[in-house]
């Protein structure tokens, strides 16, 4: 079966293309800048255990053209891996909020759509896109299932304790406002991996997950009880362009004192603040880069950074009430091993020892990185969404 997985973000567009039940994708790629004046794709397709790479640049004004180009490049005579998009048979879209409505994967209706499009407004960066990558695909992949799968269906299991807000009931019944949580295909992913690497199927675990967006969540016997976002993907960590945990207060400082409205707030907290409001980069190569140059700015965001996951990994220790595992994964912390060492020192009272020279080593495999002696295992285990939305939309297509 041909599953092709989509994500969708504000400028870009992820994809892989799986010939089920194979896990190794045949194609991937990215397009990125997309609305810029110039555009940028990286197509990668695979056979026979070698990559071969297509880099173009070219003008995309919107995602819909940035799909078509995808099409092509599925079915282009010299690098094609299809010859029709109609050979598509499913396609798996990442779709970030799925609010009240959606707790498990899901085949694409116009009211499902439309339920997304609402969503919008609690994750402003994610679900506009999200719906006109539904939208393309359905124009491009005719003959396809669309299937959706959601960020926060894995955080479903937490405890009213852990997703209710301090304010008064109503707000959450009769409007949703609740601890959603995201990136929940990725802590799905690596706690299974996790969980069947250590052959312990009621571990106690922390998984971190640093990309552009960040989030922690506390897992109990594979289930997650607790996490670090929220209504939206804003609360918690340190991320590339958002602040995280803040106090409201400054909401009110800003809109009473400074004139703020509420669109500036947004877009304050959302895209111009995290790593990108301390120093000016939101990559953190960019920002490792300026800490050599000696960048004091840098050198302050980075420990805040650390600071802030250390602080969610004793909280959720003792709601776990022990641990076993703290998991770093997606392009930080599968890639970062300095931020690794900075987030592991000073925790061998919770039995946390990262062991130096193999946290150093290079790999792109599952890893433990703690001591021998450490009570919790310390572990690096890249990431892989698009396989579990595969996996997903496999499983949803075989039940029907
Ligand atoms: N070698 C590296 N060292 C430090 N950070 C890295 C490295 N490689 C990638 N990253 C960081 O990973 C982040 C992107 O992670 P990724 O999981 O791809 O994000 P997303 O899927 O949210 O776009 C960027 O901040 C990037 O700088
Ligand atoms: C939910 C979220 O923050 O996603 P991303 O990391 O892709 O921005
Ligand atoms: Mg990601």
């Amino acid at each position: 079966m041909n599953i092709f997985v989509v994500n969708c973000g504000s400028s870009s567009i992820k994809y892989q293309l799986f010939k089920w039940p194979s896990e190794s994708p045949i194609c991937s790629g990215l397009v990125e800048r997309i609305g810029l004046e110039i555009s940028a794709i990286t197509h990668k397709v695979y056979i026979n255990g070698e990559e071969k790479v297509i880099k173009r640049t070219l003008e995309l004004p919107d995602h819909e053209a940035g799909m078509q180009e995808v099409g092509h490049l599925l079915t282009e005579p010299e690098i094609g891996v299809i010859q029709d998009p109609s050979e598509i048979e499913a396609v798996g879209h990442r779709i970030v909020h799925g609010g009240e409505s959606f707790s498990t994967t899901t085949i694409v209706t116009p009211e499902v759509k439309e339920e997304i499009k609402k969503l919008a407004a609690l994750a402003p960066l994610h679900n506009p896109a999200h719906y006109v990558g539904i939208t393309v695909a359905q124009k491009i992949f005719t003959s396809a299932t669309q299937i959706v799968v959601f960020d926060t269906a894995f955080h479903q299991t937490m405890p009213a304790k852990a997703y209710r807000y301090a304010i008064p009931g109503k707000f959450y019944t009769d409007h949703g406002v609740r601890v959603y949580g995201f990136h929940g295909t990725s802590h799905k992913y690596v706690t299974a991996q996790a969980l069947s690497y250590l052959k312990k199927p009621d571990a106690k675990i922390i998984t971190i997950h640093l990309g552009n967006g960040c989030s922690m969540a506390a897992v109990n016997a594979g289930q997650c009880i607790d996490t670090s976002m929220g209504l939206g993907p804003l609360d918690g960590l340190i991320m590339g362009t958002r602040c995280g945990n803040i106090d409201a207060s400054v909401v009110f400082y800003l809109v009473s004192q400074l004139g703020y409205d509420i669109e500036q707030v947004d877009a304050l907290f959302n895209k111009r603040s995290g790593m990108l409001g301390l120093t000016g980069y939101s990559d953190m190569r960019d920002i490792l880069k300026a800490i050599e140059e000696g960048d004091e700015n840098a050198r302050l965001a980075y420990d805040m950074y650390a600071y802030r996951i250390k602080k969610y990994i004793g909280a959720y220790a003792s709601a776990l009430n022990g641990l076993d595992a703290i998991i770093f994964t997606a392009g930080v912390g599968e890639n970062d091993k300095n931020l690794r060492e900075v987030v592991c020192s000073n925790m061998d009272f919770l039995g946390i020892e990262i062991d130096k020279d193999k946290n150093r080593e290079r790999s792109g495999e599952l890893r433990e990185v703690n001591t021998p002696g450490s009570r919790v295992k310390v572990m690096v285990i890249p990431t892989n969404e698009e396989l579990e939305i595969a996996k997903e939309c496999f499983e949803l297509l075989e039940s029907k």
